[in-house]
């Protein structure tokens, strides 16, 4: 395998923190030691470059990780990192540590960081997406975006019970920045009369005309999901139009926020971030630089990171086909 001699490799999450992150780190640190390269734990991503915040992992440093929530290594979003002088000291830092190379666990700003400093000083890195959101090209899954799917679909299940007993429309407002993807699928999931997602364009008209079909058809509540990147408007903009459209509906905003961020990570998320880390070490032992370790049609691919960051997953329209059907 090895054609390179890189003997010291160093850790990041950085970024939102994502459930599966702590696994990932464990598969870095683990698959560095089975490979007998060092691995360097970096604290609060590039932040604890920046100022010298490090210490080695062997493969009993990140035992019972495996299941716990968040990163045990903090992120953060740096801003001195986006400043020349910031990047020319996290670069001293990484050679007085002596560290060969990077992986960095993270989204597509984290991914751009790593783009910008490996064109400035040529510090080999591979990222690793981890972000619930799902919106990162050359991968099919991120790492904690099963998770979070969960996380909401139990939460709508819960909001259902009230919404039922009361007769209520309830706006539920998931994450996912600009992208609808934990939308889309936990609105399927959990049975939503309508989902909302920057992706369609959506309209008044649609949504009141959705709401009233559910009256008119004897449910006894509505939920529409509601992506917070959504340009129809926020959940409490929606909620009251509609109480304004049909007075005598009794409307609900719920936001469900960074309760979607936490907790133990899911199978799935798991698998994928043991997976990933693997891929990530074995890449740069490989050679490889400046590219994302993917999952696509469950086989590990790598993807420049320059494509990675500019395109973007396309929604699947079968999707929304099939949210619409069963809305009947
Ligand atoms: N153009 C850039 N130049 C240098 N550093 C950057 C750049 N863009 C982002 N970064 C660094 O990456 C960090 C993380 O980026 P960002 O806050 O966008 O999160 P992310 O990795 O996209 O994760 P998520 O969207 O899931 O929260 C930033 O705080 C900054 O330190
Ligand atoms: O934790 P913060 O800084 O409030 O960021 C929230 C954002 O981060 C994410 O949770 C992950 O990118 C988005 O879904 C959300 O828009
Ligand atoms: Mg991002």
């Amino acid at each position: 395998m090895a054609k390179t001699t890189l003997k010291k490799i160093g850790v990041m999450t950085s970024g939102g923190d994502s459930p599966g992150m702590n696994t990932a780190i464990r598969a870095v640190a683990r698959a560095c030691a089975y490979y007998q390269i060092k691995c360097v734990g970096i604290k609060m991503g590039y932040e604890g470059l920046i100022h010298n915040q490090m210490s080695e992992l062997g493969a009993r440093s990140v035992k019972h990780i495996i299941n716990r929530g968040g990163t045990f290594l903090q992120t953060a979003r740096s801003e001195e990192f986006r400043t020349k002088e910031g990047r020319a000291k996290a670069f001293e830092n990484l050679k007085k540590n002596e560290l060969d190379a990077l992986i960095i666990i993270g989204g597509d700003g984290s991914f751009t960081g790593g783009n910008v400093f490996f064109k400035e000083f040529g510090i080999p890195f591979i990222g690793v997406p981890g972000t619930i959101d799902n919106d990162i090209f050359g991968t099919d899954f991120t790492i904690g975006y099963d998770t979070a799917l969960n996380t909401v679909i139990e939460a709508i299940d819960r909001i259902r019970d009230s919404a039922t007993s009361h007769n209520r429309v309830f706006f539920v407002e998931v994450m996912g920045r600009d992208a609808g993807f934990i939308a889309l699928n936990s609105g399927i999931a959990s049975g939503a009369q309508d989902i909302l997602i920057p992706e369609k364009k959506d309209s008044l008209d649609d949504l009141f005309g959705s709401l009233q079909h559910s009256q008119q058809s004897n449910k006894n509540s509505s939920i529409i999901v509601v992506a917070e990147g959504e340009e129809l408007g926020n959940v409490y903009d929606l909620a009251k139009a509609t109480e304004m459209r049909f007075p005598d509906y009794d409307v609900r905003v719920t936001v469900l926020g960074h309760i979607q961020r936490g907790g133990n990570p899911s199978c799935m998320d798991r698998v994928l971030a043991s997976r990933l880390g693997v891929a990530a070490v074995e890449g740069l032992l490989d050679g490889k630089s400046d590219v994302m370790a993917g999952i696509r049609s469950n086989k590990i691919v790598f993807t420049p990171i320059a494509e990675a960051i500019k395109k973007h997953n396309e929604i699947d329209k079968e999707l929304i086909k099939v949210a619409k059907i069963l809305a009947i």
